[in-house]
């Protein structure tokens, strides 16, 4: 089975592409387009080029679209009879049905370079059984993932696993912000900024259902952390989050169903 990837030099498709050669699909097997043209090495392998979405499209058995979504109109992309996913935000499956194919959407994050991804994703009617079975394999290069039942789940989903590192990232900004406020010499503010988002995060895999009992137990020493976690709270922290995912899952809808002008 041929895969395509429009995309395949982007943060995404090239994680894909990476992912894929790593767990065994053979260089012959890949059929790649981007922007900027063909690169001689990828991911240490040789693959195939297509000169465009055209000539992708007759190659690959199953395409997967990663360009961002203002440049999917323009991609014109024609591939009736071929399993089409995509992972472009907000570019809904009414969207998506010019191009012809049986139509799945996922939503991977960027965790998709280390192998990590979580990828919900939702198929169209017309994808098949054994479709399913193909999007879950292609998907398992990058991380897990699970079948959606709704469409509209994808925007929540664009919202929460989509942002990736972002939150994480904020978090540890915020808190080096502070460490270098106190005067705290770099490398020993990064080393304990990445032992407070890293480490922690590294302690609630697995298990993070088990949060509420996590923080119960930090609460219950009545000491600095608990002191932190009450100042957290009364200063808006859960507030904040909910808005976020709020703000990002509202513009994932905009961008599907565009207001009528
Ligand atoms: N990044 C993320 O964390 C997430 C992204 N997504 C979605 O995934 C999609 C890809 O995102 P991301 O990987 O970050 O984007 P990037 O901007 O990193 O990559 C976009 C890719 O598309 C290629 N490209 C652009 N226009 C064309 C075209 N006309 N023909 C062929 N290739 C083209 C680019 O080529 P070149 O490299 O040559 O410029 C590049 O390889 C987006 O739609 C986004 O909404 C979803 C979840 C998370
Ligand atoms: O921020 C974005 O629009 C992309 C899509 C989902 C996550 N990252």
């Amino acid at each position: 089975m041929k895969i395509g990837i429009i995309g395949a030099t982007g943060w995404l498709g090239s994680a894909l592409g990476r992912g894929l050669l790593d767990k065994g699909t053979a260089p012959g097997d890949l059929v790649l387009l981007n922007r900027s043209g063909p690169r001689a090495d990828y991911h240490g392998r040789r693959v195939t080029w297509a000169a465009d979405a055209a000539a992708l499209a007759a190659q690959a058995d199953v395409i997967v679209v990663s360009v961002r979504p203002g440049d999917w109109p323009a991609l014109a992309l024609h591939s009736p009879g071929r399993l089409v996913i995509s992972f472009m935000a907000g570019v809904d499956c009414s969207g998506l049905a010019a191009c012809g194919g049986r139509i799945v959407r996922a939503m991977p994050n960027a965790a998709a370079e280390i192998a990590a991804s979580y990828s919900p994703w939702f198929a169209a009617p017309g994808v098949t059984d054994h479709d399913r079975q193909t999007v879950t394999r292609i998907l398992s290069a990058i991380g897990t993932s699970d079948e959606l039942t709704q469409e509209g789940q994808l925007d929540l989903m664009t919202a929460l696993p989509g942002s990736g590192a972002a939150y994480p990232a904020l978090m540890a900004e915020a808190m080096l912000a502070v460490a270098r406020a106190h005067g705290l010499p770099e490398p020993v503010a990064l080393r304990a900024v990445e032992a407070a988002v890293c480490g922690g995060a590294r302690m609630l895999e697995g298990q993070v259902g088990r949060a509420g009992e996590l923080l119960a137990a930090y609460h219950d020493y009545r000491g600095t952390t608990d002191a932190g976690l009450n100042a957290a709270e009364a200063a808006g922290f859960r507030d904040a989050i909910r808005l976020a995912l709020e703000a990002a899952t509202d513009k994932a809808r905009a961008m599907a169903r565009p207001p009528l002008a």
